[in-house]
């Protein structure tokens, strides 16, 4: 066969023998493995998907065309270090995954992921409000607590929770939830991910995580409030990689206010409109106070002995593209707050749609039930349709 470019492997080859269509479902259906036709369907689609249990429908395994564009081509540029401000401490990699590579994975997990549209009771005090989630959410992994591990050796599907400490299976009753774990064609992004931390870190840690969240904002209309990723389930001074793929959004960034007299923070922080789903009820980011949500610059006017006097601007905006990651860690989601804001007008980049992957650690078992509870919650599985265009419901249980 001749020699490939990367750039080809992203253009239909005129000598290849056409793929049939078909529905892209069957994809994950037994059928869509037996074997190929010869010389008909490339090796790519041969790979068994991932299964599980806890999956409501098999996973494919990323073709080869992204595969190679990830593992030849990633990271795309070394990260830009932000650290300007005060408690601020990003990475930014832009693009982390080369664009066409990243618009390609864009739309095989929008195709092949299982999504939730989220509802669910918040409760402040005395009054409760019915949340429906701004966005389509889905989750995978388990807290520090437990482990899966293959139980043969030459089937990477036969993956069985355990105890991370003993070895021991994990009691039924350990989880409000049944924990999913992370499909090869997230693993290979989250083993990339940490890499690429490690080298960036002066100290060489790897975050080690074993949760990946996904989020797909369909339109404009799809948004997250302004909150932090700071529960107690993750441990102090979270390290989140948030990847950005398909159509660019605005993500903002403000500090949590400061306490006049003292330039340290107030303590509880702010989640003007809504609480978030991936946190919810109960969490520290939706039992904040309040602040302003104004959009404006916000000065920081400090007091004598803590900070000296100076006017810093404490709002950040950055624009994301396909490709692009922000890495947030050290003080950052303890001081700051973050949010991708509903974006007007019918048309342009925010009805591409956009994929947001974000890596964490969560270290006890409250973070695993929140995660599953707030991003698949017991409502029915979506999954998209390239037909009708939209997210289809497929399945009215979880
Ligand atoms: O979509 C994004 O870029 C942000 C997502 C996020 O903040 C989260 O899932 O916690
Ligand atoms: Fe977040």
């Amino acid at each position: 066969m001749a020699k490939r470019t990367l750039d080809t492997f992203f253009k239909p080859s005129s000598t290849a023998p056409k793929r049939p269509k078909t529905d892209p479902i069957e994809c994950n259906t037994a059928t869509a493995i037996s074997p190929p036709e010869p010389n008909n369907i490339p090796i790519e689609d041969t790979k068994p998907p991932s299964q599980h249990p806890s999956y409501p429908i098999p996973i494919a395994q990323l073709p080869s065309h992204i595969e190679v564009g990830l593992e030849h081509a990633t990271p795309a540029n070394a990260p830009r270090e932000i650290n300007n401000q005060p408690h601020l401490d990003l990475l930014h990699f832009q693009p982390y995954i080369p664009r066409a590579t990243a618009n390609e994975l864009f739309k095989f997990l929008r195709r092949e992921l299982p999504f939730y549209r989220v509802q669910y009771t918040a409760r402040r005090g005395e009054v409760e409000t019915q949340i429906n989630t701004p966005r389509w959410t889905t989750v995978f992994g388990v807290d520090e607590t437990s482990t899966f591990i293959q139980e043969q050796d030459d089937n990477p599907n036969s993956l069985v929770l355990v105890e991370t400490k003993t070895k021991t299976p994990t009691p039924k009753t350990k989880y409000q939830c049944t924990p999913r774990p992370i499909p090869a064609c997230l693993d290979l992004l989250r083993r990339q991910v940490e890499a690429a931390n490690a080298n960036a870190n002066a100290d060489n840690k790897i975050p080690g995580y074993n949760f990946c969240l996904v989020n797909y904002y369909a339109s404009g209309d799809d948004s997250i409030a302004f909150h932090s990723d700071d529960e107690r389930f993750l441990g102090p001074e979270p390290n989140i990689a948030s990847l950005s793929l398909g159509g660019e959004r605005d993500f903002l960034m403000k500090h949590k206010p400061f306490v006049s007299g003292n330039a340290n923070r107030m303590t509880g922080g702010c989640v003007p409109g809504a609480a978030r789903a991936t946190s919810g009820p109960g969490s520290t980011s939706a039992t904040r106070g309040s602040c302003t949500d104004s959009g404006a610059t916000l000065n920081l006017v400090s007091s004598p002995g803590s900070r000296p006097a100076a006017t810093v601007p404490l709002q950040i905006k950055m624009s994301l593209g396909s490709g692009d990651m922000v890495v947030m860690r050290g003080a950052t989601q303890s001081n700051w707050l973050h949010s991708i804001p509903k974006r007007k007008g019918k048309a342009g980049e925010a009805m591409r749609g956009r994929v947001n992957i974000t890596f964490r650690r969560a270290v006890v078992p409250g973070g695993t039930n929140n995660y599953y509870n707030y991003n698949v919650g017991s409502g029915g599985m979506y999954r998209w349709d390239e037909v009708a265009r939209d997210m289809v419901l497929r399945d009215s249980k979880v």
